[in-house]
């Protein structure tokens, strides 16, 4: 498949913004050339994970006329530091990069975080363009121009708003991706299932061991759906004014959870906890149904996604949720279902009614492991992977 048969999704411009594609399909980096606009020199953001498709990129490139540079960040969660942005705008200054020039970041969510957020930055606004190389990236994060780093008091709490002029999805990519990481992409994937359509809860729930893997007979279509959902979504309310703060489903509690680890813990795995909590206070609240909130932990679990956390975390998980970005004042604010593809805000539940959903809904033994994530049958989920901060 080339780009002329990939499935294109368009996204439509925020207010200032120009509208792009997200490109779906095989055999893509081609397409990246029409999307660089006027720009001669690039700079290709990069973890050692995709270190080949960072130079199949810079091949491909340097064959159409650009000046490339390779700039390799640090590997996941370690690359959206203040650090690690410094570090890019060092290079960025030292190869002479102008308003004219253009930034490729080619990774997961973090990397594809980053890459925008430094282009944001750099002379407060140059182009670029995603190339994800991991489901989550894919489905998420390298759509909708969020764009930021986390500092050590949570999760995204610098950033800006900076719509990529292009993203380009190549599925190939995702034939090296650990069996972990692309579970963590399927919890992105299920929200967007569970706030906006749910034939993806039904594709999963028909197969989840396919669903597992990228060889899956549905995997293109679980990604379309997703990116589509996604794309409907930040083309009418790029700044999260309103509805958008759907697509932070799970997100409120599943951000402190990843603090909570220090950021062993995937993204995935965490939104899928806290997708959970937010199913059981719409239950609670008298939102939802009994049985769309049980599928929540069901269909989790059913493609290795964690469901428990800690219980003798509360406090502290509490603290951090006060700093969210829905937060206003005081005033919590949750992502809740009135029903299936149903989201709405759930603004100022008091402190019995979070305890409780946390302490029945969620709420785990402690462990010793370096994830402490029990599932029903208490065995750990969460794979521990190295801490970031
Ligand atoms: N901006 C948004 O709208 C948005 C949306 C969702 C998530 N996010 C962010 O995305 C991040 C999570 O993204 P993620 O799950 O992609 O994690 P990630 O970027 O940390 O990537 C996961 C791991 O896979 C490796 N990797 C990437 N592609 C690979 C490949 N093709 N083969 C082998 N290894 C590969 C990475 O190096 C990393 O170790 C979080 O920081 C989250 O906050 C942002
Ligand atoms: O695009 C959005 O809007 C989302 O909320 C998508 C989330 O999956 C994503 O993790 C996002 O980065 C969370 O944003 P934040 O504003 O809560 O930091
Ligand atoms: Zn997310």
């Amino acid at each position: 498949m080339t780009a002329a048969a990939a499935v294109r999704v368009p996204v439509g411009a925020g207010a200032g913004t120009d509208p792009y594609e997200v490109l779906i399909g095989h055999r893509l980096p081609a397409a990246l050339g029409p999307m660089l606009g006027t720009a001669r020199r690039v700079a290709v953001l990069h973890p050692g994970a995709v270190a080949g498709t960072a130079r199949a990129v810079r091949s491909e490139l340097a064959a159409q006329g650009y000046e490339v540079t390779l700039l390799q960040v640090p590997d996941a969660e370690r690359a959206k530091t203040a650090e690690a942005a410094a570090h890019c705008w060092r290079a960025l200054g030292r190869a002479g990069f102008t308003r004219g020039d253009a930034i490729v970041g080619v990774g997961g969510g973090a990397t594809t975080d980053l890459a925008g957020f430094v282009a944001a930055t750099w002379l407060r606004g140059v182009r670029w363009i995603a190339v994800p190389t991991t489901l989550l990236a894919m489905v998420d994060a390298a759509v909708g121009g969020k764009t930021g780093i986390n500092t050590a008091e949570g999760k995204n709490l610098v950033g800006a708003f900076h719509p990529p002029a292009g993203v380009i999805c190549d599925l190939a990519a995702l034939d090296s991706l650990p069996a972990d990481d692309y579970a963590g992409g399927l919890a992105e994937v299920i929200k967007a299932g569970f706030i906006a359509d749910p034939a993806i809860l039904d594709l999963v729930e028909a197969d989840p061991q396919a669903a597992r893997t990228p060889a899956g007979p549905h995997t293109a279509q679980l990604i379309e759906r997703a990116v589509r959902v996604k794309a409907e979504v930040v083309s009418e309310d790029l700044r999260e004014a309103g509805r958008r703060e759907f697509l932070n489903y799970g997100h409120t509690l599943g951000h402190a959870v990843e603090r909570n680890e220090r950021y062993r813990w995937r993204h995935g795995e965490a939104v899928s906890v806290g997708m959970v909590f937010a199913a059981e206070l719409g239950r609670r609240t008298g939102r939802l149904d009994d049985a769309t909130a049980d599928r929540h932990r069901t269909v989790l679990q059913s493609v290795g996604l964690p469901v428990t956390y800690r219980g003798d975390q509360w406090p502290r998980l509490l603290d951090t949720m006060r700093i969210d970005k829905k937060t206003r004042g005081d005033l919590l604010r949750f992502i809740v279902l009135d029903g299936l593809a149903e989201p709405a805000v759930l603004a100022g539940p008091g402190p019995d009614l979070l305890r409780a959903a946390y302490t029945e809904g969620v709420a785990a033994a402690p462990t010793g492991g370096p994830a402490g994530a029990v599932n029903a049958a208490g065995a750990v989920t969460a794979s521990g992977r190295k801490a970031a901060t």
